[in-house]
């Protein structure tokens, strides 16, 4: 179905009740007792996900939706059906079409591959699609990882990971997948014109990644507390697709210095809980500062630590490198892919920029161009430059380096990161300022300057779009954890091109980095030239 829209469903004031007595089980053996709760929830438009209709009016093979929600929804009160999967949504959950239920409703069904047969049990429902827990498996897919073997023994109660019951080489497929269908999606116009998607570059390791971990706990109840009812405090993560805290002793994905910052956390809060009123989100975040004493050794010895203060300065090593920055303040969090995904920014920002003369449309074909700047790429401006990560590791090669960054800790990090990394300050420079702002700053000529943009997850402003045709840098490489804005950006930035009568930018390559095994998540990394 490319480049169909998704539909524009209109939710009323559906009122939907969810109780559920029985625990979801993926497989059985290792869900904990989970109960649903018996709050009456009120949809509203902002309930609808517009990422997952994407799915299932691909799975449905059209868009029209001519549900009358006054009509209750197909299914009896947490009705279990046995259905098959026919996708994965890029949520990572699957997708079951009832084509005799409601003209074709969709189950959305977490921890499944396609083609199983699962039974699954209804329990929240939205515009034509429902929610279901997996309740068993009745016919599994070939691919499915045995149950010993999955990674997790938390996998199928717990919101974190949702792939670890396919290989890797799986994921790999449907991360590919996902960056394809964001820009088929979101970047609809140009599609046709874009490059095939690359294969997602993999994590050098695929558990004990994570250097950083978020668990939560709740207070007690001073109810429970007072009759002496008071279950053990449960501190972990969120439960899959439920509002609760599941008790985590270990995360296989965090690293080995991480899971022991969790064991000491653990204790601590189990033996203070009486003294905390409120629940809290815990910060544990891996270090790897110098051994005093060592400085100047070639190279210095480092120890790993897990830091638990937000404001405590982590260090930490991306090749050569060295940044320092404070615990509660933005880096990637897998340590191990950063030299590949670093490695391959520096390739795309250096590609020759007359590198290719194939024509390129624009999109509505009535006109074509073909790259003819004959410039080197001299000058680097890092938007949304955090801590310094890109702005200090892409440095060589160019005359220049600008970073612009909105949070001031993170600015006075990047420029610290300078001194510590032995930068010269002349070349390289951080501002704190908003990156819609960010050409104010610059007087690079255009057509040799380049700009890695890595936004926060909700993508670019229309003001950030907006300075960068009127700027229109040579090369653009845009790192992203969100690949649907990313796709959206495309499509913003090549509309706003063409409305001003400019050729705009050949996209030269999509690819995406397993930042986050086991999850659903990818990091996509776009390189634009301009023509
Ligand atoms: C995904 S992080 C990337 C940071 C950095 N490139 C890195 O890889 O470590 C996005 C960064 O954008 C910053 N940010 C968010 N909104 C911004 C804005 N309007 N202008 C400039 N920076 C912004 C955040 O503070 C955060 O550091």
């Amino acid at each position: 179905m490319s480049g169909s829209p998704a539909p524009s469903p209109v939710i009323s004031d559906m009122t939907l009740s969810a109780e559920t007595p029985a625990p979801a089980a993926v497989p059985k053996a290792q869900a904990p007792a989970m109960k649903r709760s018996k709050k009456v929830k009120k949809l509203t438009k902002k309930d609808i996900d517009e990422v997952l209709m994407h799915d299932i009016v691909e799975l449905r093979g059209h868009s029209h939706w001519d549900w009358d929600p006054k009509t209750p929804p197909p299914f009896q009160n947490f009705e279990e059906l046995e259905v098959t999967i026919g996708s994965l949504a890029q949520s990572g959950e699957g997708l079951a079409l009832l084509p005799d239920r409601g003209e074709g409703w969709v189950l959305v069904v977490p921890f499944v591959v396609p083609g199983e047969k699962v039974m699954a049990r209804v329990y929240r429902h939205n515009w034509g699609y429902s929610y279901a827990d997996l309740v068993e498996v009745i016919q599994p897919a070939e691919n499915r990882i045995a149950k010993n073997d999955i990674l997790c023994k938390y996998f199928g109660a717990c919101a974190g990971c949702q792939l670890q019951h396919i290989s890797y080489a799986d994921q790999m497929k449907f991360k590919r997948q996902v960056v394809e269908n964001a820009f088929k999606n979101y970047a609809e116009k140009y599609f046709a014109t874009l490059p095939p998607v690359d294969p997602v570059s993999q994590s050098p390791i695929q558990s004990n990644y994570r250097t950083k971990i978020t668990p939560h706990f709740e207070a007690l109840n001073p109810k429970h507390q007072s009759a002496g009812t008071a279950q053990p405090v449960q501190i972990g993560f969120m439960q899959a697709g439920k509002r609760r805290i599941l008790d985590i002793e270990e995360c296989p994905i965090a690293t080995p210095i991480v899971n022991e910052g969790m064991k000491t956390m653990r204790a601590e809060v189990q033996k203070n809980i009486a003294t905390y009123k409120k629940g809290a989100t815990m910060l544990l975040r891996e270090s790897n500062p110098i051994v005093p004493g060592t400085e100047s050794e070639n190279p210095p010895t480092t120890t790993k630590v897990c830091v638990t203060d937000h404001k405590e300065t982590i260090t930490e090593w991306v090749g050569k490198f060295r940044f320092d920055y404070p615990a509660g303040s933005f880096f990637q969090n897998n340590n191990a892919i950063l030299p590949s995904l670093i490695g391959y920014v520096q390739q795309q920002l250096h590609l020759p920029l007359a590198s290719s003369t194939t024509p390129v449309p624009s999109s509505d074909s009535t006109s074509a161009s073909t790259s003819s700047l004959n410039h080197e790429i001299k000058y680097l401006v890092d938007a949304y430059c955090g801590s310094g990560l890109f702005g200090i590791t892409c440095h060589e090669g160019f005359k220049k380096v600008l970073g612009v960054e909105i949070s001031a800790a993170s600015i006075s990090c990047a420029t610290n990161n300078l001194v510590l990394n032995k930068l010269s300050t002349e070349t390289t420079a951080f501002h704190l300022d908003d990156a819609d702002k960010i050409f104010a700053h610059i007087d690079f000529p255009s057509a040799e300057t380049a700009l890695i943009i890595d936004p926060p997850r909700k993508g670019c402003s229309d003001e950030f779009l907006d300075q960068m045709v009127a700027f229109l840098p040579a090369r653009v490489v845009y790192v992203s954890c969100n690949v649907q804005t990313q796709a959206k950006d495309l499509q913003g930035l090549l509309d706003r091109c063409h409305a001003k009568g400019l050729p705009g930018y050949r996209v030269e390559a999509i690819r995406g980095f397993d930042l986050f095994p086991q999850t659903r998540h990818v990091e996509g990394v776009m390189t634009l030239t301009r023509l």
